[in-house]
């Protein structure tokens, strides 16, 4: 544990996490995508008994099974597990908790997440007499997945929201173990904190921010006459460049990395781009997610079988840099297939 560095919140490590606490645990795994492969696939290969948790009609069964993991409905594999993970979407949460899983929790089992929506928003009520956990790797599950086979880890989150037997964070920390993420580090924080800022986050940066600014770019120099292909690996391909940069480094490694024309470009556009009013517009995100608007919208467009969601959700998909880099990547696939075809040729010749 860290407890010499300037942050507030506690900082865990491998060390810190003693396995027994799981080993000797079923663990459900409901939900086989995103995270649910994952945190399945590295529990299983960190030893602990894992049942995966499908309704039988699932199209992700099969893969699972594939994987050489046991499958169960949700509610079979809750009845069998001491630690239930609800790995399915949040929107789908309540009504699994309330048919599969409440009716099969035994006083000391666990309920565990991976976000604190459900509960945050009080969609899921547990039951006073079980342990409510959250272990959530600050990543898209899939990187969660490859990290752990490279013996790599993926930093990640730990809350406790209700502690009935006393040992639901050593439990938790084990479990961070198991999927990899105390190789890098878990963080402890609340489910307030988890839920507030990771909807924040993805909403105004990581994927609403990132996105619109890709696009109103590239629309920007499409509509001033510049080439959709130029237009493209300057809005979104460089992205993925410049971000490498500050991840490995902080913005400091990116600043140093890129030219001063860009660097002083960069530092007096920047500001005048994402202006006081985008700063304004965060702080009304923030306050939406905090007051639950956001929350009660999201569950209202559910209930209504997702309207705008759809047609959002489609229009992302049709608009013209999804045509571009389609076409791009392929060409970029292709000529490094060449280059690869040219020096076997090469290699061959030489020999
Ligand atoms: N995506 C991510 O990387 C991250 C997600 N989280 C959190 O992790 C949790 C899981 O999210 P995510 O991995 O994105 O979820 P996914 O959308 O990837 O989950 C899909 C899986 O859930 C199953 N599923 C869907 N509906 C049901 C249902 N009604 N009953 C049983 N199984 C069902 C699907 O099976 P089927 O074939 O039956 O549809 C599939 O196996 C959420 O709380 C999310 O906020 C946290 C950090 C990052
Ligand atoms: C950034 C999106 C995310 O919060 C995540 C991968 O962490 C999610 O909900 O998928
Ligand atoms: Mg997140
Ligand atoms: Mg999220």
């Amino acid at each position: 544990m860290s407890n010499d560095t300037p942050f507030e919140s506690e900082i865990y490590y491998e060390d810190d996490a003693d396995t027994s606490h799981i080993l000797n645990k079923t663990v459900a795994v409901l939900g086989y995508g995103s995270q649910g492969h994952a945190h399945a696939q590295n529990l299983n290969e960190s030893g602990v008994d894992v049942v995966v948790g499908l309704r039988e009609d699932s199209s992700s069964w099969g893969a699972a099974e594939d994987d050489g993991l046991e499958v169960a409905t949700p509610a079979e594999a809750s009845a069998r597990a001491d630690i239930v993970s609800v790995l399915v979407p949040d929107t789908v949460q309540p009504d699994v908790y309330e048919n599969a899983i409440e009716p099969n929790l035994d006083p000391g089992d666990t309920l565990q997440f991976a976000h604190g929506f459900n509960i945050h928003y009080n969609q899921i009520r547990p039951p006073e007499d079980v342990d409510v956990t959250m272990v959530a790797p600050k990543s898209p599950g899939h990187l969660v997945r490859r990290n752990y086979e490279n013996d790599e880890g993926t930093p990640g989150l730990l809350a406790i929201y209700q502690d009935e037997t006393g040992t639901a964070k050593q439990e938790g920390l084990a479990y961070a173990a198991a999927i990899g993420c105390a190789r890098a580090g878990v963080v402890e924080t609340t489910f307030r904190e988890e839920t507030e800022t990771d909807l924040f986050g993805e909403q105004a940066v990581l994927c609403g921010g990132v996105t619109s600014l890709v696009k109103q770019a590239y629309e920007t120099l499409v509509e001033a006459g510049y080439s959709p292909e130029m237009a493209y690996f300057e809005c979104l391909n460089e992205m993925k460049l410049i971000v490498d940069l500050m991840y490995e480094g902080g913005l400091g490694e990116m600043w140093d990395s890129v030219s001063d024309t860009a660097e002083y470009g960069g530092l007096t556009q920047g500001d005048v781009v994402v202006d006081e009013h985008a700063r304004e517009n965060m702080e009304q995100v923030l306050e939406q997610v905090q007051d639950g608007t956001f929350a009660r919208e999201w569950i209202a467009e559910n209930q209504a079988g997702r309207p705008s969601f759809t047609q959002l959700h489609q229009a992302e998909r049709n608009h013209e840099i999804e045509q571009v880099g389609a076409e791009l990547r392929s060409l970029f696939a292709w000529s490094e297939e060449t280059e690869d075809e040219d020096e076997t040729e090469r290699v061959t010749a030489d020999a």
